[in-house]
Order: C-alpha cells, then structure tokens, then sequence
C-alpha cells in the first residue's frame, strides 16, 4: 500500500486537537438500496460475523443481501425523521453539545462524529482533520460497555487508515465507560425522570443489544460489563432483584446469542400476570432502529399480546445535559496531558457554546 502524499513540512503546521465521537452507523436513505449498502459493509466485517470468508461471501451476497434490505429498509421507514436516520441525528446533537461544553470549559477542540458503517465515515472524518492539522486525536466509541464486535471494530478502521498515512496524529482510544459514575447518574436521572411523569411499572428491564454467546465463551467482556452496568444501575435506582431483569435483544442469525433474549422475557411476563413493565436500553446512547422499532414497537407488541396492559419505552440518553456532561468529563479525563486549553486550534477557537445552544442544550 502506497503512503498519502503529505503537504511538505506539514509537520510545522499548527497542532490541533479533535476528539472523534464513533457511532455504528447507519443507511443514508431507508431504501432497500442503501440498506444493502450498508449492510454490506457492516456484515462483512470479520469482527461481526467471524464465519471463515468464502463461506461467509456466499451466505452474506447470495442469501442475506437478496433479502434483508428490503425488510430492514420497511423497518428503517418506521423510525426515519426529517433529519434522516435517529442514530445518525443523535450522534451528530451530541457530538455539537460535546464540542460546546468543552468549550465552556476552555478546551479549543474540534468535535466530530463518525460511523463505523457507512457516512461520514472514520478515514474520511480522519483524512479531513489531518487536512486541518489536526496533530492530536481522541476517538470516543459511543458504546459504553467494551465488545470486540464493536468497540475493536472503530479502533480496526483507525488502524486501517494509519498504514497510509506517513505522518500520524497522536491517537487516543476510550475502550469502555459501563461503569463510569457519571453515565450511570444520566441513566439513573433519566429512569427517576420518566417515573416522576409516568408512575413506576412492576418491572424494569434493561435491554442490551445482543452478541454470540460464543463470543463470551472466548473472552469478549461484553456481557460481564453490560451485567455491571446493570447492577450499578439497579444500586442508584434501589431497585431489589425482583424489581429488574436484564435481557439481551436483536439476534441476528441462527446461533445462540446472550440470553435471556429480550422478546421472549417480555412474553413470559406477560402471561405470568405482570401488567406494567418499563423498558430501558442503556447500552445504547443514542435511539435507533433497535430501540424504536425492536422495542418500542415490535416488543410493545408482544408483551401487550401476551396480556402485559402498559408498556413504558425509557428514551435513550440521546441530548440529556446529564448524559452531555457525563460525556464531556469523560472526554476531558482522556485529553488530560494534550495542551487543549492553548490557543492552538484556530478552528476550535470559534467554535462555541451558543452552538449547543442554538441547538436546546438545556443548562
Ligand atoms: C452495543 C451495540 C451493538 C452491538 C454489540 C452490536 C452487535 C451486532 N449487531 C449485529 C447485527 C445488526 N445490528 C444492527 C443494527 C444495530 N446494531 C447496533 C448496535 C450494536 N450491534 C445499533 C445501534 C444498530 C442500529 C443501527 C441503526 O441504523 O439505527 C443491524 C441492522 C438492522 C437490521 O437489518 O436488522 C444488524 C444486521 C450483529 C451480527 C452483531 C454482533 C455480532
Ligand atoms: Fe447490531
Ligand atoms: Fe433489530
């Protein structure tokens, strides 16, 4: 693989520093074409699907991309905004609130958010910072709980996009935040929230997106740290045992993934007599098809034929100030030792907090 070619002497350009919010991603239209796209990319990814290629090719093009898309993109349709796609709409919110209240608190950083899949992606956001002269890089995954499925996959893109470059920024990865104090409050706040306005249902449950249980078996921490988060969660909520369930939602394929599956539960409970459930997705921070459509609709559903009589989706952190300054103090913990706070990004520098504003930053 040849290197770029690098502006001569980019070395003593100006020194900025960005932080990188890195979400899965998402179609850039709910069409069954752009699902297919996006799809491809996404189930084509080793981290993902670890079946051997050749195999994997066949199943993936011959059977899953003939038929899916045009599924997925009905299922996407339901859930689409104005603004586009909800993941896609979020992540970018955030990201601008974060930028804004770095630079309340003095840090002259650019803020930026990537897909893992699909736009804007990690080498076009990365080879567009470095064009900037950005010399100092945090990526920021946007999945609290570490899984090589996810996780590992943003810090594969990053890699991937270093072997062509011959002059690299400094770079920083957050591997997991799922106990992180001030995650667990925003969550907390959110769920008291929602109880203050709605009542509270004989049973939480917190649903966490779903990964082979192979994957558990050879050493990916995931699941451990989706239970931690969990606990933590059920600790600040005083929540007993018998009050939350944790389950594990959208299996994709054949193979046994994490149990207990998130519909099902929701189905036994509702012919076990439980009339009133919430439900919760903390390892997501953003809404998107699986908490809109997979819960929100699909397992509302089930639980409701099932004989449950009220069913409580709990939003995602999305733009809550709590979860925004959660976020904030995590990314400056990880900028600690980079001179953020010198005038040293003339990009940053106007970049301020009447941005978040502007957009209903709350506090
Ligand atoms: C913690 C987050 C996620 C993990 C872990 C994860 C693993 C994982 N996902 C699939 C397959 C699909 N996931 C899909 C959508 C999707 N997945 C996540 C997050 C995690 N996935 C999000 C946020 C979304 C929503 C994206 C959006 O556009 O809103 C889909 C696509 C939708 C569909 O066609 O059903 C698939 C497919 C696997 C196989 C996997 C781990 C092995
Ligand atoms: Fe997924
Ligand atoms: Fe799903």
């Amino acid at each position: 693989m040849a290197f770029q070619q690098e502006p001569p002497f980019s070395h003593g350009q100006s020194a900025g520093t960005a932080v990188v919010l890195c979400n899965l991603g998402t179609p850039d239209e709910a069409t069954a074409p752009a699902v297919r796209r996006y799809l491809a990319e996404f189930l084509g990814d080793h981290r993902v699907v670890e079946i051997p290629k050749p195999i994997w090719w066949l199943i993936l093009h011959g059977i899953i991309l003939r038929t899916r898309p045009a599924k997925s993109a009905a299922k996407y349709a339901s859930v689409w905004t104005p603004e586009g796609s909800p993941l896609k709409v979020w992540t970018q919110k955030q990201a601008t609130l974060l930028r804004g209240y770095l630079g309340e608190r003095g840090h002259q950083v650019t803020v930026r958010y990537a897909m893992r899949y699909g736009n804007p992606s990690i080498p076009a956001v990365l080879d567009e910072l470095k064009a900037q002269g950005i010399t100092r890089v945090l990526i920021v995954p946007a999945y609290p709980q570490y899984s090589g499925t996810t996780t590992a996959s943003v810090i594969d893109a990053v890699a991937s996009w270093s072997l062509k470059v011959r002059l690299l920024p400094e770079l920083r990865f957050v591997n997991r935040y799922h106990d992180d104090a001030g995650y667990i409050e925003a969550l907390t706040r959110k769920i008291r929230a929602h109880w203050m306005h709605h009542g509270q249902a004989e049973q939480l449950v917190m649903s966490f997106h779903g990964v082979p249980e192979r994957t558990l078996h050879l050493g990916d921490p995931y699941h451990c740290e989706c239970h931690k988060t969990a606990r933590l969660l059920a600790e600040r909520l005083g929540l007993a045992k018998d009050r939350y369930k944790v389950t594990f939602q959208s299996r994709f394929g054949k193979a046994k993934w994490l149990e207990p599956y998130t519909e099902p539960t929701l189905i036994a409970l509702g012919q076990q007599g439980v009339k009133s459930v919430d439900v919760v997705c903390p390892g997501f921070t953003s809404d998107c098809l699986e908490t809109l459509e997979e819960i929100n609709m699909e397992a509302r559903e089930a639980f409701l034929h099932a004989g449950g009589q009220q069913f409580q989706y709990i939003d995602c952190l999305n733009d809550s100030p709590d979860w925004i300054r959660a976020l904030t103090d995590l990314t400056e913990r990880h900028l600690q030792g980079w001179p953020t706070k010198q005038a040293d990004d003339p990009m940053a520098l106007k970049e301020s907090r009447a941005a978040a504003l502007a957009l209903g930053a709350k506090d």
